[in-house]
C-alpha cells in the first residue's frame, strides 16, 4: 500500500530505490575485477511476477525493464595499469587521430592506433575500384607535384590517415611509445570561454517598456492580413477564415471536435498543428528578413534624397534638408520624430551590417540583430572589417545551402541571381576577403582531371565488398536479445534512425534522426601553405561530433591517403581521393582541437570527427599521429611550439 497521497509510481519508485541502494551498501565488490574489465556496466534486470512463486522459480520472467548501468567512472577512480594506457588524454603525442569511441565498445577491438604506410609494394586492390586507386589523393601540397602515380618511388611524398589495423602485424605492445590509445569516456564537455560579443540580458524592466511601446504604437495585428502576408492560406482554408486555418490550434485549446468527428488529441490533428506551427514559425522568420532588408534600403534612400536636395543647394545646410525629410516621413510613418529617429538608429545598423557583410548577412541575421544594432555591441572597426572579410563566405554558404534567397532582394530590386552554385563544399573561401574559388582549382595544379563528389554517407565499393558492409557487425551481445532494437555500445540506449523510438544521445547532431542538415564548416585557403583546411564556422563544444568521416569504403590501397580501420572480424579503408564529405580537408596539427573516434551506429562502424573544444572562426585540426609522418618526406607546417615534425635542425629526431 502506498502512503495516503502519494501517487502509487512514485511510491514504486521510491521503495525499489530504497531497496537498490540497500543491497548496494551489502554486496561485495570485487574491484580488482571491475577495473580489469574494458568497460564495465551493471546490468539491473527486472520483472513482474507472483510473488508466492517467485522464490521458487529459478528462470524469471521476461524482463520488463533492462538498465545497463555503465561503470567506467567507478573504474577510472580504481587505480589499474591497464586503465591508465586507456584514459583519453589532450597532450598531444596521446592524441586520438582516428581511434575507438572515447569510451570503448564492449565488442569492439583493443584501442585503435595509427599505423606506419607500412607495405610499400604497390598493391592494386582486388576487383575493379570504382574509387580509382591509380588516383593519388588530391590532398597534397605544391611539393607535391607527381603525385599522379602512386608507385612505390614517390610513396615518401605521399601520406594517410591510419589507425591502426587490428591485426597481429600492426598492433603493437602496450607500451609502445607509437601506439595511441583511446580513452573510455566522450571527452569531458568544458565550458567555452565566450568568443565574440554578448548582448546584454534584457531586464523585466525593458520587457515591460517594450510591451507598453507596442501596445500604443502602431502594430497592426489584423489576423486576416497577418496570415494573408504569411501565405498560410494553403494549410487548408477554403473559406480563408483564420480558424480554419488554425484549426488544429483552435480544436487543442476549446476540446471540441472537427466537422469530421477528430479529437484534438488524435494523430492528424497533432500532426496538423505542428506544421501550422512550423510554417508560421518560418513564415515570421522570413517577414523579419523582409523587414531588416526593406529597412536598410529604406535608410539608404532617405540619405540619397536628403543628398540630392544637399547637392543641388550647396548653400543651405544639409541638416535642414535631414529634418525636413524626417518631417515628411513622419507623416506618412503615423510616428512622432523621436520615434522615427529611434527607429533609424536601428535601421542604420542594419545598413551597417549590409554594407560589411553583403544582404545574405541580414537576411540570416535573426532575431538577434536588432538588439545587436540597438546597443551598437560589438560596432568597432575592427569587428566589421571582420564581417566585411567574412561576406564572401556568408554568400557561399547562403547560395548553396539556401538557393531561393536572393528571391528575396526583388523586393529591394537586386538581382536573385546567385552567385555560388553546387554544394557549399565545391568552394574555398578566403580569410581575407578574396572571391572564394571552385574547389577543382585548387587541386588542377596536381591533377589535371581532378573532381570531387561530396557525399552524405559512405559508398561501399561493390567491386572490392560485393553486397556486404564490412562495417557491419552482427549483434553478438545478449544485451541485444533483449529488444529487437540495436543499443548503443556505448550507452547501452536503443539506437535508431527513428527520433520518436531513438533513445541514443551520443551523437544527437549525426545520429537518431535529429541530424542537422548541414555541419557550420567551409573549406578554407589556408594561409600557411597547406592548401586547404577545414573552418569551423561555430563553435563546437568539447565532446560535440562535427561529422561522419564520409568516403568510399575499400581495401587494399596503397600509397594514397586513406583512413584505416576495423571491426572484430575485418579491416577496411575509408578513401576520400575523389568522393567523400568535408572531413577530408581536415589537416593535422600537433596540437589538434578535434579527434575521430569509432561509434557503432545501428550495428554499423562509424568514424566520427569529434571537437575537443574548437572556437569559432578557427581551422580543425586532428593529430595525423607519428605513424602518418613516419617516412613522409614534408614538414609540418601547424606552427604549434610544441611541433613534432617540423623536421629542422632544432628538431631532427622526428
Ligand atoms: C587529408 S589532407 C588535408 C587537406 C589538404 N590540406 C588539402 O588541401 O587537400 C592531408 C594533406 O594535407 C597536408 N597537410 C595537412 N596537415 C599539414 C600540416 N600540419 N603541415 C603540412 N601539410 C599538411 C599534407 O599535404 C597532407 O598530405
Amino acid at each position: 500500500m502506498s502512503p495516503p497521497n502519494e501517487d502509487p509510481t512514485e511510491h514504486l519508485r521510491r521503495r525499489v530505490a530504497e531497496t537498490l541502494a540497500d543491497q548496494l551498501n551489502h554486496a561485495s565488490f570485487d574491484w580488482s575485477a571491475l577495473a580489469r574489465l574494458d568497460r564495465p556496466v551493471l546490468r539491473i534486470e527486472a520483472c513482474l511476477e507472483e510473488g508466492s512463486h517467485a522464490a521458487r522459480e529459478s528462470t524469471p520472467k521476461s524482463a520488463v525493464i533492462t538498465q545497463l548501468i555503465d561503470l567506467s567512472d567507478v573504474t577510472s577512480t580504481c587505480s589499474s595499469p591497464r586503465k591508465a594506457t586507456a584514459e583519453l588524454t589532450d597532450t598531444p603525442h596521446k592524441a586520438i587521430p582516428s581511434g575507438d569511441t572515447a569510451r570503448v565498445p564492449i565488442s569492439a577491438p583493443a584501442a585503435g592506433h595509427i599505423s606506419s604506410l607500412a607495405p610499400r609494394k604497390e598493391l592494386k586492390p582486388k576487383g575493379n575500384v570504382t574509387a580509382e586507386p591509380s588516383e593519388p589523393s588530391p590532398d597534397e601540397n605544391s611539393d607535391d607535384s607527381d603525385l599522379d602515380s602512386p608507385t612505390e618511388d614517390r610513396r615518401k611524398e605521399l601520406g594517410g590517415l591510419r589507425p591502426a589495423r587490428q591485426d597481429s602485424t600492426t598492433l603493437e605492445t602496450a607500451d609502445s611509445q607509437r601506439q595511441i590509445h583511446s580513452g573510455d569516456k566522450f571527452p569531458k564537455r568544458r565550458k567555452l570561454k565566450p568568443v565574440g560579443h554578448f548582448l546584454q540580458p534584457s531586464t523585466l524592466d525593458k520587457l515591460i517598456g517594450g510591451i507598453w511601446e507596442q501596445i500604443h504604437g502602431s502594430l497592426s495585428l489584423d489576423p486576416q492580413s497577418l496570415l494573408g502576408q504569411s501565405q498560410l492560406r494553403s494549410l487548408g482554408a477554403e473559406d480563408g477564415a483564420v480558424n480554419a486555418i488554425a484549426a488544429p490550434m483552435a480544436l487543442a485549446r476549446t476540446g471540441a471536435k472537427d466537422p469530421n468527428g477528430r479529437t484534438p488529441q488524435s494523430d492528424e490533428a497533432f500532426s496538423r498543428s505542428n506544421v501550422f506551427c512550423r510554417q508560421v514559425t518560418q513564415a515570421s522568420r522570413a517577414c523579419r528578413s523582409l523587414e531588416v532588408i526593406v529597412q536598410a534600403r529604406w535608410v539608404e534612400y532617405f540619405d540619397s534624397y536628403v543628398d540630392s536636395w544637399a547637392n543641388a543647394n550647396p548653400l543651405v545646410p544639409r541638416s535642414r534638408y535631414n529634418k525636413a525629410a524626417l518631417m515628411g516621413a513622419c507623416a506618412d510613418f503615423g510616428w512622432t520624430e523621436k520615434e522615427l529617429r529611434n527607429k533609424m538608429y536601428v535601421w542604420r545598423g542594419y545598413k551597417e551590417i549590409k554594407d560589411a557583410g553583403g544582404w545574405a548577412s541580414l537576411v540570416f541575421a535573426g532575431m538577434g540583430i536588432y538588439r545587436f544594432c540597438k546597443y551598437r555591441i560589438g560596432f568597432d572597426k575592427e569587428s566589421m572589417q571582420r564581417l566585411r572579410n567574412l561576406q564572401p563566405a556568408i554568400e557561399v554558404a547562403a547560395d548553396t545551402l539556401h538557393p531561393q534567397w536572393r528571391q528575396l532582394l526583388t523586393v529591394i530590386g537586386e538581382p536573385s541571381q546567385r552567385a555560388f552554385d553546387g554544394h557549399a563544399h565545391d568552394w574555398v573561401v578566403f580569410l581575407d576577403g578574396s572571391d572564394p574559388i571552385p574547389l577543382r582549382n585548387t587541386y588542377l595544379q596536381w591533377d589535371a582531371d581532378f573532381t570531387y563528389r561530396q557525399l552524405d554517407e559512405c559508398v561501399v565499393d561493390e567491386r572490392v565488398w560485393g553486397c556486404d558492409d564490412p562495417r557491419w557487425q552482427p549483434p553478438t551481445d545478449e544485451i541485444v536479445r533483449a529488444t529487437a532494437m540495436p543499443l548503443c555500445e556505448t550507452c547501452g540506449k536503443e539506437q535508431s534512425d527513428d527520433p520518436k523510438v531513438n533513445n541514443c544521445y551520443c551523437f544527437p547532431t549525426i545520429f537518431g534522426g535529429g541530424k542537422l542538415s548541414s555541419s557550420p564548416v567551409l573549406v578554407f585557403r589556408t594561409a600557411d601553405g597547406k592548401n586547404n583546411g577545414l573552418l569551423a564556422l561555430c563553435a563546437f563544444e568539447r565532446g560535440a561530433p562535427i561529422g561522419e568521416f564520409v568516403g568510399v569504403i575499400t581495401k587494399g590501397l596503397q600509397n594514397v591517403d586513406v583512413m584505416e580501420s576495423s571491426t572484430a572480424s575485418t579491416n577496411y579503408q575509408i578513401w576520400q581521393g575523389r568522393q567523400g564529405n568535408f572531413t577530408r580537408f581536415v589537416n593535422h596539427s600537433c596540437n589538434a582541437n578535434a579527434q575521430y573516434q569509432r561509434f557503432t551506429w545501428l550495428n554499423t562502424q562509424r568514424i566520427v570527427l569529434v571537437s575537443k573544444g574548437i572556437d569559432a572562426g578557427t581551422e580543425i585540426t586532428v593529430d595525423y599521429s607519428d605513424k602518418y609522418w613516419k617516412g613522409l618526406d614534408k614538414k609540418c607546417l601547424c606552427g604549434e611550439t610544441c611541433c613534432r615534425y617540423k623536421r629542422d635542425e632544432t628538431n631532427t629526431d622526428s
